[in-house]
């Protein structure tokens, strides 16, 4: 089944164009990979399929919802972790995961049993009752991760989720992410880190200048051959920096 479609999808801020005609399909149970460069549209895509901002032109439909007429209705069927927000800061994490808890209509138990299973996932435990403004910014990360999945949605949309975890923390989060789509979820990660998305991801969609340039399986690139160098083939990085050489 279809998760996530986006046709011909086109976003200008002025006469920059975010998204030129944006097309993907993304199948139920894959952990897709959005790569691409700084600036490529990435972040803008998730917000139109999110229904934070609407699209110039063009169709999207996630869990066959439409962003642009049904925001909420979308919103309701997926989780969220945006690169740069944090948990409120006058929140604690426990706080903050009730009241996510409430927003998306779960019942207390489910709030306090998987506030606990995600505390221990992530070893912050000892920081749930601590106001947000007083954690770190791993621990505020953690936070925000824990808060995307703790409904369990079908479709989780996550913006550089390893971004400040140490490494244990980081391969917990691969594991999860990994089981979370063999369970059938579909997951969509935004990064320019490479070699987590060829680590992690089923696939790889590689966007530059708001136009998806490039598909890849990662296990079945040739042995001589890496998702970096698919990257550099599709990316034009400009004119090259020849200053220090
Ligand atoms: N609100 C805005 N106003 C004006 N221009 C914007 C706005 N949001 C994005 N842009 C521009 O649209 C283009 C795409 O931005 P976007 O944030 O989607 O890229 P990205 O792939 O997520 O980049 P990065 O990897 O650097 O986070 C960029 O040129 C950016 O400057």
């Amino acid at each position: 089944m279809t998760a996530i479609r986006t046709d011909d999808l086109r976003k200008s801020y002025g006469d920059v164009d975010a998204l030129a005609g944006l097309s993907l399909s993304i199948e139920s149970g894959e952990l897709y990979g959005l790569l691409g460069p700084n600036g490529a549209g990435k972040t803008t895509a998730m917000s139109v399929l999110t229904g934070q901002i609407l699209a110039d032109a063009g169709e999207a439909a996630v869990l066959g919802v439409d962003p642009e007429s049904d925001p909420i209705g979308v919103r309701e069927r997926v989780g969220i972790l945006p690169e740069k927000e944090s948990p409120p800061s006058f929140l604690t994490p426990r706080e903050y995961f009730q009241f996510v808890g409430s927003v998306r209509g779960m019942d207390d138990d489910a709030v306090d049993e998987r506030t606990e299973t995600w505390a221990e996932r992530l070893s912050f435990a000892e920081k749930l009752d601590t106001l947000s403004t007083d954690l770190s910014r791993g621990q505020q990360q953690k936070t925000m991760i824990a808060g995307a999945f703790l409904h369990e949605p079908a479709v989780v949309f996550i913006d550089e989720p390893l971004a400040n975890l140490d490494p244990i923390v980081q391969e917990r989060v691969k594991r999860f992410l990994t089981t979370y789509r063999e369970a059938g979820n579909t997951v969509v990660v935004s990064t320019h880190n490479v070699e987590v998305a060829a680590e992690l991801c089923s696939r790889v969609g590689i966007v530059n200048a708001g136009e998806l340039v490039a598909e890849v399986e990662p296990a079945e690139l040739d042995p001589d051959e890496t998702l970096l160098d698919v990257f550099v083939e599709n990316v034009d990085a400009g004119e090259e920096w020849k200053g220090d050489e």
